[in-house]
């Protein structure tokens, strides 16, 4: 048994370019459809899927008629820009026999690193879930060369586990897991059942990729889960032809190589935003909202506010101080300096009418509070 997945309330799935394109032969229609027929029984025991798709330039090089992965990097981008038309097509088509509706959300680097549109990014696909839609991610290759690009999306599937807090990275591939090499090239390899993500003998074991088609090989796929586990997702490294590989997972088989990751995840999520984050303003707290934060473990409404100082922008990390300059916490804010400004000290109901518009009801969420 292996509960991981079972528990496992957001998932982020990965599928990779030989599996999602039938080893570029053209889209695996059929291994399409019965991963979104496993999405949508996941779904239906209550868990938030989010999938992480490549296969764009694989689909884009058949489509083009190109025999060989092209080098120059327009023609990557024009194969990738062609691919995800037919990527979007089937993933939508799958979906919709169950009625469930699809969303395209192409990701940069750039879009992670920049805060607001991180925090932009995080709201949209949080929007997409809760309206009961499955995102359907990929790298955003039209608009990005080799210095920015995610470079697989193994990263970018940890990356998205990081922005959403997803409990656990499942990453398809063309093997069974990680061996402790290659499996292509030495038939004395060993399966690896389970480890702890970020162990260092793992990088060791990893090799780069098998076919002409996939980017990262397994080593992308080690550090992913390194990455994913920042945030505390555990990640499952799995054959994506395994026969119903999703569904029994969730029900608790033990399938794939696990990697699990060490910290706990709010643990983890907080200690990533008191390291990372720079403060850039202030906001001042009158005794209730002091009280609500500390206490009542809620998030940091307008009406709490008394003072803003110093200029921020939306995403960035402020401090949260009380009346004596005491800081309580910190957070990434969700609106401005000058719009919170404007809409201190008033209900959330009035923020549409002051500003002409709602980010969110809160200054900041509390899941983007740390206390201090
Ligand atoms: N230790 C290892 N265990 C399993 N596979 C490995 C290992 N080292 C390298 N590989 C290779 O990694 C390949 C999977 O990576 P890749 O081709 O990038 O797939 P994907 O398209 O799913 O991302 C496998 O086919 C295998 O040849
Ligand atoms: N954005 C690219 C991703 C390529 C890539 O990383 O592929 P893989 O190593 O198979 O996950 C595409 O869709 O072709």
């Amino acid at each position: 048994m292996n509960s991981v997945i079972q528990q496992a309330k957001r998932v982020i799935i990965k599928v990779g370019s030989s599996l999602v394109t039938n080893d570029g032969k053209g889209l695996d229609v059929a291994a399409i459809q019965k991963w979104a027929e496993q999405i949508v029984h996941l779904r239906s025991l209550g868990k938030e899927v989010v999938l992480v798709s490549s296969g764009a330039i694989a689909e884009g090089m058949q489509r083009l008629g190109f025999d060989k992965r092209p080098t120059g990097i327009h023609e990557l981008q024009a194969c990738a820009a062609v691919g995800q038309m037919g990527l979007a097509q089937i993933y939508e088509t799958s979906f919709r026999q169950h009625d469930v509706r699809t969303a395209q959300v192409l990701l940069t680097h750039a879009d992670l690193a920049d805060r607001e549109r991180y925090l932009n990014a995080r709201s949209t696909l949080f929007t997409l879930l809760r309206l009961g839609v499955v995102p359907i991610i990929n790298e955003n290759d039209t608009v990005v060369t080799d210095e920015i690009k995610f470079g697989d999306n193994d990263t970018l599937g940890a990356l998205v586990a990081n922005l959403i807090e997803g409990d656990a990275l499942i990453i398809l591939t063309d093997q069974r897991g990680l061996f402790t090499a290659d499996p292509r090239k030495d038939p004395n390899a060993e399966f690896v059942h389970e480890a702890k993500a970020g162990d260092l003998t793992l990088e060791a074991m990893a090799g780069g990729a098998g076919s002409s088609l996939g980017r990262g090989g397994m080593l992308t796929k080690i550090l992913a889960a390194k990455r994913a586990a920042l945030s505390g997702a555990h990640t499952v490294i799995a054959w994506g032809r395994e026969d119903r590989v999703l569904s029994r997972l969730a029900a608790g088989e033990a399938i794939g190589t696990q990697l699990t990751a060490q910290t706990a995840q709010l643990t983890a999520r907080k200690q990533w935003m008191a390291d990372h984050l720079q403060t850039a303003g202030k906001v001042v707290l009158d005794a209730g909202a002091v009280q609500k934060l500390t206490a009542e473990g809620k998030s940091l409404l307008p009406i709490g506010v008394i003072e803003v100082k110093g200029e921020f922008g939306r995403g960035d990390v402020i401090t949260c101080v009380d009346a004596e300059g005491r800081a309580i916490a910190r957070g990434m804010t969700n609106y401005t300096s000058s719009e919170a400004r404007r809409i201190m000290r008033k209900p959330s109901a009035e923020i549409l009418s002051i500003l002409g518009f709602v980010e969110e009801p809160e200054l900041i969420h509390r899941d983007n509070l740390v206390l201090l």
